[in-house]
């Protein structure tokens, strides 16, 4: 099937085209585009949708809603209930809605609609925020990982850190600042209370986790999900988890789309009125993103602090199948950049001679070693499609021989001699040896000996 070659057109000039409009998703629809460029499309794998068969549906049925009310008057019976409720549900489903959260209803709209106005402005004023550069603090971009992944989603999305350094006022694009700046202030202070149930729910004092700086640092995600003209066909974000002690998500109410994975089913989240929707993320406790990255990532990927017993869910969104757009902002408890890493490993009290740690420590920089190899297996997996093509093979073929399955990552440092894009690598060919010319932002890929030996 033509869709899910990828060899079969062009990919990267139109991606590139795609790019270079600085206008995302939404510019195409606005272009009036009535079917799907190729770019969009996923494979069947992917866009797949299994459903639990009823009977199994009695012990599976739908991420749970905690009531949070009493959280400004401190009512221990309702504090019990909320810690018991999101033990079971972090165990359980690593996703709980929470409502009656403390932050203003009409603040939740106006967040929404601040996302909406700075996607629906017009396009010469957006562009001029448009980047890959992550080091700006203020980035709006279509699909971080537009190079990267094997389709691209029907997804734009704007982002910036909002603690522990807040931006400049005027580094925010004036149509949604004062909003961004008002909402995560209460997105920190609910995600304080949050980590104070948490570690009551870990059997913890309730400041533990605060005190590990696990509310100190966060970033905020706004999507923007435009109508898709062929929604069966790509997704509005693929498969994840997130990679952040907890993520605070602002769903639009309308509109269903966010998918959990549990048990190999997908299940929907369904709208609940003014509710926030709570997940727990890798750095907290990853158990699914292990799978797909083993060997010495393994034990990296498969975090921490809680020693397996809250889950970090994979979860996706589908593509906007409504009307009008869909929009959602995710605030991410992470580490953020943080000038001296601090050290994270499972928390003492939850080690004990039956339950021993199951995760060494890490550091906040190996938690970007853990991004940047979730990267690279993308890329992998889209480079063996690609090998598989050219040996003539079905797409997966050396995929489903399982050759992306592990990946070894030795991080090499040649001081004081190479320097970065000075060069150095050679490769005997026809016994002279070729330097491996310096391409700026490129990766270097080569066949292995497993691949092919001679
Ligand atoms: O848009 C959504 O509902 C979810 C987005 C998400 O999962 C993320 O940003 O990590
Ligand atoms: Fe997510």
């Amino acid at each position: 099937m033509e869709t899910t070659k990828i060899g079969s057109f062009d990919r990267i000039s139109e991606l590139k085209a795609f790019d270079e409009t600085k206008t995302g998703v939404k510019g195409l629809v606005d272009a009036g585009i009535t079917q799907l460029p190729r770019i969009f499309h996923d494979s069947p794998s992917n866009l797949a949708n299994p459903k639990p068969p009823s009977s199994d549906l009695l012990h599976l049925t739908t991420i749970p809603t905690i009531d949070l009310e009493g959280r400004v008057f401190e009512d221990e019976t309702k504090r019990k209930n909320m810690v018991d409720g999101i033990r079971d549900a972090a165990e359980k489903w690593g996703f709980f809605q929470v409502v009656n959260h403390g932050v203003p209803l009409d603040l939740l709209e106006r967040m929404k609609d601040g996302v909406r106005r700075f996607n629906e402005q017009a396009p010469e004023v957006k562009k001029q925020y448009y980047s890959r550069d992550f080091r700006r603090e203020f980035v709006y971009t279509s699909n971080f990982d537009l190079y990267t992944s094997s389709a691209a989603c029907w997804r734009d999305t704007f982002s910036c850190y909002m603690a522990p350094n807040p931006p400049k006022p005027q580094d925010l694009p004036a149509i949604c600042r004062d909003v961004m700046l008002e909402y995560s202030k209460q997105a920190m202070s609910l995600g304080e209370f949050l980590f104070e149930l948490i570690s009551e729910a870990l059997g913890l004092n309730p400041n533990h986790l605060k005190d590990i700086d696990c509310s100190k640092g966060l970033r905020m995600l706004c999507h923007y999900y435009p109508p898709c003209p062929e929604p069966d066909l790509t997704l509005g974000t693929t498969k994840h988890s997130d990679i952040a002690f907890l993520t605070v998500l602002l769903p639009d109410q309308i509109e269903e789309g966010l998918q959990v994975l549990r048990e190999g089913y997908w299940f929907d989240v369904p709208p609940v009125p003014g509710a926030l929707i709570i997940n727990v993320g890798d750095l907290l406790q990853a158990s699914s993103c292990s799978q797909s990255i083993n060997a010495f990532c393994s034990d990296l990927s498969q975090l921490l602090v809680t020693n397996d017993k809250f889950i970090s869910s994979e979860h996706r969104v589908l593509a906007n199948r409504a009307t009008k757009a869909r929009v959602s902002v995710g605030c991410f408890f992470t580490t953020g950049i943080r000038p001296n890493p601090r050290i994270y490993g499972p928390i003492g009290e939850l080690v004990s001679e039956n339950n021993p740690p199951k995760y060494r420590e890490i550091t906040v920089k190996e938690e970007v070693m853990i991004e940047y190899s979730k990267e690279v297996m993308k890329v992998g997996k889209m480079l063996f499609q690609l090998l598989s093509e050219a040996l003539g093979l079905n797409t997966n073929h050396l995929k489903d021989m399982d050759c992306t399955n592990s990946l070894l990552l030795l991080g090499h440092f040649y001081p004081p001699v190479l320097q970065e894009q000075v060069g150095g690598l050679q490769v005997l060919h026809d016994q002279y040896w070729v330097d491996v010319p310096t391409v700026p932002g490129a990766l270097v890929v080569n066949v292995g000996d497993l691949l092919q030996d001679n």
